[in-house]
Order: C-alpha cells, then sequence, then structure tokens
C-alpha cells in the first residue's frame, strides 16, 4: 500500500471549495469506494497510483457555499485530515476573490496548519477560465509555507485529476517521513540533553542506538 499505509490508516483528506466550483463533479470521477455522493457531506475513498506506491485516500466533501454556515461542524471533517483539496471554478470571475479568501481562512485554521494543499483550478474547457500560473499568483500559493500544487482540470471531463492526486500522493507520503524524521531528531537532542552530564563514550553509543529509532 506504500509509503503512507506506514502510519497505520489511510490518508484522510478533505476537499473543499465554494458552491458549485466543481467538488462533486469532481469525486465522481475518482475511482473507489462511493458511500454518497450527493448532499453536503459526501464520502469517498479511492486509491490512487503513484511512483512511490498506492494510497488510500478517504475524502470528505464538505460544501461550504459563499459563507461559512457552521465552522464547528464541517471543522470535525477537516480536524483529522492530512491534506486539503480546494476547488476553485476558474472560469467565474465574479467569485474568485471570495474563494481566496475562503482559502485563506482555512489555512489560517490550526487544525490545517501545514498540511498539503492541492488546488484544483477547475473548469478549464470554459473560455473564461483562468489559467493555472495566473491562478497561482491571484491565491498568493508562493508565499505558503506549506506543500501545495494548483493542478489545472476540468472535472466535467475528469482531465487534470488523476495527476492531481498523484502529487497528493506523493506530499502526504512525504509528511509521514518528515514525521518520522523530526521524531527521531526530537529523540536525539533530548538524549543529547541528558548526557551531557555524563561519559562522552556512553553518550555516544547510546546516541546511535536512539537514532536508529523507526
Ligand atoms: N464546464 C464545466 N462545468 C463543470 C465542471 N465541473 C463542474 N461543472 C459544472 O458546474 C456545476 C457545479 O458542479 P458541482 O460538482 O455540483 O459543484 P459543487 O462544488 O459540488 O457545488 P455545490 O455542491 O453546490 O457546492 C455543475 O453544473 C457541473 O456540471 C467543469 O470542469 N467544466
Ligand atoms: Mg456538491
Amino acid at each position: 500500500m506504500g509509503i503512507a499505509s506506514s502510519s497505520g490508516r489511510a490518508s484522510q483528506v478533505v476537499v473543499l471549495g465554494l458552491d458549485n466550483a466543481g467538488k462533486t463533479t469532481l469525486l465522481r470521477h475518482m475511482k473507489g469506494d462511493l458511500k454518497s455522493i450527493s448532499g453536503r457531506n459526501a464520502m469517498k475513498s479511492v486509491e490512487v497510483q503513484s511512483p512511490h506506491g498506492s494510497m488510500a485516500l478517504t475524502m470528505a466533501s464538505w460544501d461550504l457555499g459563499g459563507r461559512i454556515p457552521d465552522r464547528a461542524l464541517w471543522r470535525k471533517y477537516y480536524k483529522d485530515a492530512d491534506a486539503l483539496i480546494f476547488v476553485v471554478d476558474s472560469a467565474d470571475r465574479r467569485r474568485l476573490e471570495e474563494s481566496q479568501n475562503q482559502l485563506e481562512d482555512l489555512l489560517r485554521e490550526d487544525d490545517l496548519v501545514d498540511k498539503p494543499l492541492l488546488v484544483y483550478a477547475n473548469k478549464q474547457d470554459l473560455p473564461r477560465a483562468l489559467p493555472g500560473p495566473e491562478l497561482v499568483e491571484f491565491l498568493g500559493l508562493r508565499t505558503l509555507k506549506r506543500q501545495w500544487h494548483l493542478q489545472e482540470s476540468t472535472s466535467k471531463t475528469g482531465a487534470g485529476i488523476l495527476e492531481g492526486l498523484a502529487w497528493l500522493s506523493d506530499a502526504t507520503s512525504a509528511s509521514v517521513k518528515e514525521e518520522v524524521s523530526s521524531t527521531n531528531c526530537l529523540m536525539y537532542e533530548k538524549h543529547a540533553d541528558d548526557v551531557s552530564t555524563a561519559d562522552t563514550e556512553d553518550a555516544g553509543s547510546r546516541a546511535e542506538v536512539i537514532s536508529e529509532c523507526p
């Protein structure tokens, strides 16, 4: 099942965006176990292939609408999310700013801090669609301190969807790897403090053992 499954569970991804962005249409194109596709809470499990292997993603699609009606309610969906997918209707220029504000609000949420972000610049088939590179600038993605990727898509036909998911699969795998290595690092540092007053030779051998911890 690839690197991500070594964490013991499938990665959880939350799919968000304004109403009419194309979230439900997007989910329809993903192969997998569909629990529900309509309504405000669509759940889906998909398996994604990437060069690092396959990984299972559980998607919770929560339609936010233009306002944020009940933050407490959708917060519980992304509380455990490993990553965030944000869908933008690139052709609806009137609402691009609303999308940008919505995304900014989301990225400020404590539960989503540092989580990889995949943006689908959706509805690229429409003539007025803002091209991906321009949306990157408009949304200010380059200033983000997290892993991010913008993928042009046409969820009506499925174009671009798998490419985005493959990036996400790699990004969440990388997050798992980072978690593991930062745990090692902390253990090592703690140990180094512990031994500051101890015999140096002992310290070296104990540090080596600790740095091999999984
Ligand atoms: N032209 C075009 N239309 C699309 C595309 N993706 C979705 N649509 C259309 O946009 C409309 C909204 O799509 P949905 O998938 O229902 O959007 P949603 O984000 O789930 O919307 P809500 O559930 O209302 O929040 C539908 O009429 C879709 O057929 C696309 O890539 N291109
Ligand atoms: Mg929908």
